[in-house]
Order: structure tokens, then sequence, then C-alpha cells
């Protein structure tokens, strides 16, 4: 064993947390939340150094400079903890996961989580409290990291190539993530604390407006057509869209991802294959829902279609994507057992 990979995976090596906070997350819960988390890491007598996100995007900027200056050493461990939602935590992986594709000489920081957004579907995933302080207590008791999937993806189109904790979809989930992240709706209901009822609103909206579309999926299982797709879905864990089990049996251990296909023939066969999905979770079992598991998939679309990944806005695109499953490691309270 290295001296690097010793210094990570021993538990004696004293720990350092690079805290990445980002007070928009939560519509603004976050800020609100972060003082009691800060005096709880005094409390705890841990060793810790702040990194406010100041613009969007700029965890991903923290993230991959302290991969680089953090690298482990035989007398510290650094473990960047991330406090905020699931686009926060997108941005600290990929900015980990950059750093080392560019640098074949570093490793990967573990990643601690707190959530603190408003979806927190990785937290569901991997059955963290949603509460925050009760995370982070968890989370300062972990001694060891663990590797679990992440999703990679290539959009050969734009030449663009990102890492995923949770999913990335194209067609409907895209279109209301991209119409509730940006609208003036959501500002409104934030003002008075019902930013929640966003997503609800924005659901009908897309329910009309989406149309089908046409991808081809290819997987080393062959290749199919689908002319009538509107949702799209490549996930790494059950859950999307703050708790909606998207993919019942997805695992972040089994190194593979689950595509999930939901076809449109109206609109009311449409809404009622959703509701089965978020009511019952038995869409999979129904004629117009295709569900692959697979290592890699590349999915071409035949016209722009909005994108979302993590939650995150990807824009209306025509996208050609080729995925596949990387791992990171993780300073979280995971049972070796547990199921993920
Ligand atoms: N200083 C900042 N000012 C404005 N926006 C920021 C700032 N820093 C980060 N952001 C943006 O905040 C957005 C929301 O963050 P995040 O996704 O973590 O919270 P959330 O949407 O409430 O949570 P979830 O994804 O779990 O629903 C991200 O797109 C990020 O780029």
């Amino acid at each position: 064993m290295t001296e690097l990979a010793q210094a990570q995976s021993s538990t004696a090596v004293p720990r350092h947390y690079a805290v990445l906070v980002n007070a928009f997350a939560g519509n603004g819960n976050t800020g609100k939340a972060w003082p009691t988390i800060r005096k709880l890491l005094e409390k705890a007598a841990v060793s810790f150094q702040v990194y406010e996100s100041e613009y969007p995007g700029h965890t991903t900027i923290l993230a991959r400079a302290l991969t680089r200056s953090e690298q482990p050493r035989p007398d510290r461990q650094t473990i960047l903890l991330v406090i905020g939602g699931d686009g926060t935590l997108h941005q600290t992986v990929n900015g980990v996961q950059s750093a080392v594709r560019d640098d074949a000489s570093l490793v990967p920081l573990p990643i601690a989580y707190v959530p603190a957004g408003s979806g927190n579907d990785f937290a569901r995933a991997v059955a963290l409290p949603q509460d925050p302080e009760k995370a982070l207590e968890m989370v300062l008791a972990v001694t060891a990291p663990q590797t679990l999937d992440i999703g990679h993806y290539v959009d050969h189109r734009h030449q663009r190539e990102e890492y995923f904790t949770n999913n990335v979809g194209v067609g409907f989930d895209g279109r209301i993530v991209s119409t509730t992240n940006d609208s003036r709706i959501k500002r409104a209901l934030n003002r008075i604390h019902l930013g929640g009822l966003a997503y609800p609103v924005h659901f009908f909206g897309a329910l009309f407006k989406q149309r089908a579309f046409s991808v081809r999926v290819h997987t080393d299982q062959g290749t199919a057509r689908f002319q009538n797709a509107c949702l799209v879905t490549t996930t790494n864990h059950p859950f999307f869209g703050g708790g909606i089990t998207v993919a019942p049996h997805a695992s972040m251990r089994d190194g593979k991802l689950d595509l999930v296909v939901l076809e449109r023939t109206s609109l009311l066969q449409f809404f009622g294959l959703f509701a089965l999905m978020v009511l019952f979770h038995s869409h999979l079992k129904r004629k117009r829902a295709h569900h692959y598991v697979t290592a890699k998939v590349d999915l071409t679309f035949g016209a722009p279609e909005f994108g979302q990944e993590d939650g995150e806005i990807m824009g209306e695109h025509i996208y050609d994507f080729s995925f596949d499953v990387c791992h990171q490691p993780f300073w979280l309270p995971l049972r070796d057992n547990q199921i993920l």
C-alpha cells in the first residue's frame, strides 16, 4: 500500500474538515441552519475550515482546488464536508472527480454530507437523516470512507463531461426542473415560505406541455428505439424530484446504472403511469415503462428536450450521451449490509 493510500484508509490519521457551505440551498434554509451547524462543529472540537459558495458553480472550483491542495498525508486526512442540497453535492463531486481525471497522481478526497436543500434525494438514498444537526452528529462519528458508485456521462454533441450522484433526466423531469428553478412563481412562493409548492405547480404545466419524443437506447444487450418517450431518466439510486421512487431497486453498490423510459400515448395515460410511480412504485410493471440495469448506456435524442442533472438545469438541447459508472469515496454513516 502506498503512503497516500495508507493515509487515506487509516482511521488513526488526524482529520480535517474542509466545510463547503451553500447558504442559498433549500431556498435559503442552509443559510439559516449554518450558524447552528458551525457551533456544533466548534463544540465537537474538530479541525475545520469554512469555504462559502459565493456564486453558482463556485463549489466545483473550490472542491477542485481542495483536491489538489489537500491530498492525504500521513499526518492529515482532509474530508470535504458539504452543507447544502443535491446541487451543491453535485458540484462538489464534479470538482473532485475532474481534478483526479486531469491528474492521475491525485486521489479523490472523501465527501461527507449534511443535507440542507429542498429535495435531498441523495440523503434519502443513503438513509441520512434530513435534519442537518442529526446528520452532522452521525457524520462526525464516521471513522473510514466507503466507496459508492456515481454516474458519469459524456455529451458528444456538446463535448461536455460530468458526474452525478443521483440522476440525469431528459424530457418530463428535465422540463419541471428547468421551469421551476428558473421561475418567478418559485421566487414569489419562497418569499412567503411556500417554495415547496413550486414543483406541483410546474408538474401540471409540464404535463400539458411535454410532448412525446424519440430516443435511441443502446446497451450491450442491444439497441431499442422509442418514438413516444416522455421521461428518460438514468439513475444511480431510487429517487428523484424530492422522494419520488423512479427506480425502486437501483443500487449504488452494483457497478450499474438504472435507466427508466416512460412513454406517453395520451395525457391521461402518462398521468396514470406517473401516479403509479408516485403512489405505489409499481410503474415499471406497465407496458409503457421500460427499465434497464446496465454498466454502460448510450442515449441519442431526435430533437431538443429539457435536461436535469441532480436537480440542476441542463438546458434544452439535442442530447447525445454515453453513460458509465465511476467511484467516489464518501465519509458517511453507511452500514456494510445497508441496501443502497
Ligand atoms: N452564492 C450563490 N448565490 C446564488 N446561488 C448559488 C450560490 N452558490 C451556489 N448557488 C446555487 O444554488 C443552487 C441550489 O443549490 P442546491 O441544489 O444545493 O439546493 P436545493 O436546490 O435547495 O436542493 P435540492 O437540489 O436538494 O433540492 C445551485 O444551483 C448552486 O449553483
